[in-house]
């Protein structure tokens, strides 16, 4: 009798995953709400595959009474996080369609998420909750008073490229750095070196943000665990609250990523934030050991 190996075994064999995206950031939904989990090595392979690519793969686990699912979030090296915005929106959009519902609830370890079809067949608004802003919440290694600029900059002493980056917690760590130049760094190079930073101890996602209006900004995102990608929802989320908080915007923005727009409300009264944007459907299909054997590579 053969021993199975790690992927005859494996619980997702038979799952049903779909592939879509957010603003060209790239989303595997898996359901395992029937059973089943992932291991950071099953996500690593199968963010690999062509089939399967991911930049966060969104597991679909039971939820409380009342909640479509609980979300657990992994990152394309494996590691797990507990926030992401276009990775929510697709699975809402999927599950609204799947329920034939316009709302529901999902939840992640950061809370619970309240999602609603937007007035395009394909938008969907998710209400992501109100952010954090002290330095322990982000979390910093360093104690700051204000985390609208923290000491924190790249490039020469005298002349540094970067600096004095808005830190804020949206479900995930993010540095927001005001530059006049979204090209004024190679984020391939200095991202990891930001991302990976010590004042950073659970790591952080990057941003070089450029305000156009007083409604308007442009991004660019090193994503913590994936790198560059075409979208980062968290990101246009803190990058728009960090905006408002330095005066610099308005609290109702369009964020402009390379992947496209997303809009930001960040609401008096409670300070949610309330994300807008996109989710397309790529193809689905239902998860194989030949799509998880990189993994016992
Ligand atoms: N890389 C992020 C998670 C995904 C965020 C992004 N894809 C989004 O749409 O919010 C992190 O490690 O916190």
């Amino acid at each position: 009798m053969t021993m199975p190996d790690a992927t005859t075994a494996s619980s997702l064999i038979g799952r049903p995953f779909a592939k879509m995206n957010g603003l060209g950031n790239e989303i595997l939904v898996v359901d395992l709400r029937d059973g089943g989990s992932v291991t950071p090595a099953e996500a690593r392979a199968l963010a690999q595959r062509p089939e399967t690519r991911f930049d966060q793969l969104m597991a679909l686990h039971p939820g409380l009474d009342g909640v479509a699912a609980f979300m657990r979030i992994y990152n394309a090296d494996g590691s797990e996080v507990s926030a992401c915005g276009n990775g929510t929106r697709c699975v809402a959009w999927l599950l609204m369609r799947d329920a034939g519902v316009c709302d529901l609830v999902l939840e992640t370890d950061a809370g619970l998420l309240l999602c609603s079809a937007g007035a395009e067949p394909d938008q969907v608004t998710v209400d992501m909750g109100a952010p954090s802003f002290g330095w322990a919440d982000i979390p910093l290694s360093e104690a700051f008073d204000d985390t609208r600029a923290i000491e924190l900059q790249l490039g020469p002493i005298d002349a540094p490229l970067l600096h004095s980056p808005s830190v804020a917690n949206v479900g995930n760590p993010h540095a927001i750095f005001w530059v006049d130049d979204l090209d004024v760094v190679d984020l391939r190079r200095s991202g990891p070196l930001l991302e990976n930073h010590p004042l950073f101890p659970e790591r952080a996602n990057i941003s070089l943000a450029k305000v156009t209006s007083k409604s308007a900004i442009t991004l660019k995102v090193w994503e913590r665990g994936a790198g560059l990608t075409l979208a980062c929802g968290t990101a246009a989320c803190a990058a728009a609250v960090s905006a408002a908080r330095t005066r610099r915007t308005g609290r109702d923005v369009v964020v402009t990523l390379p992947g496209g727009p997303l809009r930001i409300v960040w609401r008096e009264g409670d300070d949610h934030i309330l994300m807008s944007g996109p989710a397309t459907l790529e193809h689905e299909g239902r998860i194989t050991a030949e799509l998880l054997d990189a993994a016992a590579a």
